[in-house]
């Protein structure tokens, strides 16, 4: 039976083959050589030399939340979350289950100086283009998606296109994949596509098969600085955290309390 990741794979297919047959080429590689990728994992090195490197993200809606935001105001919440003291930003621009867009990711990305993730489910070099036209500094590489040979040629061009990589995994073996890849940025989502439900376990235990000096990323579910500290015990540097932030009438403070106090600002 297809899985919501299927579902959401297949759309994204034909989603980007209608704008690949209407793009207008000469302007999107205009837009890309006039964006000077900013390196979203040395912003991300920086950040965790000194505490947790949070990448905040801006999402309005979920496949398994719905609505998430109404008052939704991308480059707003990324001025905010940038003097709040994120390392980074995620903006998702996938329409059709997130109700997020390039625009939400170009005018971020052009609010801030930190480095900016198209969060989307890439599957086709043409992604690489759209995101750096748009202000993208990296983009995400789901391992559960794809072949070893479609990564590579995704992660190749990405390289090309002067942008980092956020390779997600969800169990041991992914972890192994993206590390024969020579990914040096591996998110571990403790959300389970199939099901969508959030399982704080395998963040912690899958850092102890980690056999690389890949930078870790621990991401979904997390909405304490109690979260954080586990994930850190256990070996994480950075957390990508959404939800837990758009949900609040201050995303900013929330966030400003998740990196310098006790406070747990909640799901
Ligand atoms: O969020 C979902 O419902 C979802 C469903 C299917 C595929 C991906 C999905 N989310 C993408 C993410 O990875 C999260 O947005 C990200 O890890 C932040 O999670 P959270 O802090 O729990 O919003």
């Amino acid at each position: 039976m297809p899985t919501k990741l299927d579902e959401i794979l297949a759309n994204t297919a034909l989603q980007v083959n209608t704008r690949k047959a209407t793009a207008d080429y000469t302007t999107l590689e205009q837009k890309a050589a006039a964006h000077t990728p900013r390196g979203f994992v040395a912003a991300l090195r920086t950040a965790a030399a000194s505490g947790p490197a949070i990448i905040s993200e801006i999402k309005k809606a979920s496949p398994s939340k719905g609505l998430i935001r109404a008052d939704f105001h991308p480059a707003t919440l990324a001025r905010m979350f940038e003097a709040a003291g994120a390392a980074a930003l995620s903006v998702l621009t996938d329409e059709s289950f997130f109700q997020g867009s390039l625009e939400h990711l170009e005018a971020a990305s052009a609010a801030v100086r930190i480095p900016c993730l198209r969060k989307d489910f890439m599957v086709d070099r043409f992604q690489m283009l759209e995101a750096r036209a748009s202000g993208a500094d990296a983009i995400l590489l789901i391992v559960a998606a794809h072949t070893d040979e479609t990564l590579s040629d995704l992660r190749d061009e990405a390289r090309r296109m002067g942008l980092d990589i956020l390779c997600e995994v969800h169990d041991r073996e992914e972890l192994n994949r993206a590390e024969q890849l020579g990914f040096n940025l591996i998110g571990v989502n403790s959300r389970d596509l199939r099901t969508f439900t959030v399982h704080p376990e395998l963040v912690t235990e899958l850092a102890q098969w980690k056999t690389t000096n890949a930078m870790m990323v621990a991401e979904s579910g997390i909405g304490t600085a109690a979260d954080i500290a586990k994930y850190r015990a256990a070996g994480y540097e950075a957390f990508l955290v959404g939800e837990a932030l758009m949900r609040q009438p201050d995303p900013a403070a929330a966030l400003a309390m998740l990196l310098n106090s006790e406070y747990s600002v909640g799901i």
